[in-house]
């Protein structure tokens, strides 16, 4: 896979504040990355600098290989985006309003118009006024907006806000459709975990403008799994089957393992019967989900 975008050291200040703290990441071709965090983290801001809204106090931002600081209109055409609502002609049709939009901008043709209204789903109702459009109808209308211009990079800041259960599950299914017809890659921001892990494939945690975490939703959905430190005397003996039954890694006071926690008490058994001394056993790397209720709780008392 290659990098669609990186985030190289980024930093940003505002009137003296930083905002954003050395912010690095990449994301790849035809992945949908999350960014999580609470209300005030920063997401915002971030997505504001990658689309070239505000600039950067430090580092850079490459998008499909071009540097936004260098070469800004050759990284930004690479990116289509909703950041703040999108701007649209309430008194106009769906169709209207995109084709207003295409002569802003060159080069769009009347089959690339229906080819993003198919694709958003909207073609029965596009010659309709968008007055008359729900939310989510007009969410998918900024989508076929973004879409004109074949991006290679979507990115959508909350761009579930508002919108009803059935809403956000028609737009998960479109920007999957997306990823996985057109090769494009996503990022999303939101403050809920629990959209994120069914809408992506990467989420980021960010917490006052840091990075705390970065992991694959498959590696923590379905997947109790935790890393414990298990502190003991001499292991030399059982060396071979700890690393050939549990995939253990040695440490100087002992080895870490990944388990379930039913696990552990099974391992200190098998340690115990082959006569090593055993000192403690820690938990040393929580999931996703346990770090960001952390962070959140901490911050925020809850979202
Ligand atoms: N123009 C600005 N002037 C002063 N402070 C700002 C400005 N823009 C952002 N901030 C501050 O930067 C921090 C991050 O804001 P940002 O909007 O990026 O967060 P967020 O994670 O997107 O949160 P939310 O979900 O509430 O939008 C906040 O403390 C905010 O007050």
């Amino acid at each position: 896979m290659s990098a669609v975008l990186t985030l190289e050291h980024v930093k940003k200040t505002i009137k003296g504040n930083p905002i954003i703290n050395d912010l690095s990441f990449s994301v790849q071709a035809g992945e949908i990355f999350g960014l999580l965090g609470p209300n005030g983290a920063g997401k915002t801001t971030t997505i504001r600098m990658i689309v070239g809204l505000i600039g950067l106090t430090d580092g850079d931002i490459i998008v499909s290989g071009k540097s936004v600081k260098k070469n800004f209109e050759e990284a930004v055409k690479n990116i289509g985006a909703i950041v703040e609502n999108p701007e649209m002609y309430k008194h106009l049709t769906g169709y209207q309003n995109l084709k207003q939009y295409a002569r802003m901008h060159k080069g769009i043709s009347k089959e690339k118009i229906d080819e993003v209204i198919e694709l958003v789903g909207l073609t029965e109702r596009i010659d309709e006024k968008v007055r008359t459009y729900s939310l989510g109808m007009r969410q998918r209308l900024g989508l076929a907006q973004c879409l004109l211009h074949d991006p290679k990079l979507l990115i959508l800041d909350e761009p579930t806000n508002g919108l009803d259960p059935a809403g956000i599950r028609e737009f998960r299914d479109h920007l999957r459709m997306l990823t996985e017809t057109k090769g494009m890659s996503v990022i999303v921001s939101s403050h809920l975990l629990s959209e994120m892990e069914m809408m992506c494939d990467r989420i980021a945690i960010i917490q006052q403008g840091t990075l705390t975490d970065i992991q694959y939703v498959r590696d923590f959905v379905d997947n109790d799994q935790m890393v414990y430190l298990i502190e003991t005397g001499p292991l030399d003996n059982v060396k071979n089957w700890l690393q050939q039954d549990w995939n253990a890694t040695f440490v100087d006071s002992g080895f870490t393992v990944s388990v379930n926690k039913e696990e552990v008490p099974l391992l200190l058994n098998r340690l115990i019967d082959s006569k090593v001394s055993v000192y403690s056993a820690k938990e040393i790397v929580k999931t996703l989900e346990q770090r960001f209720l952390e962070v959140t709780t901490h911050t925020n008392g809850g979202l």
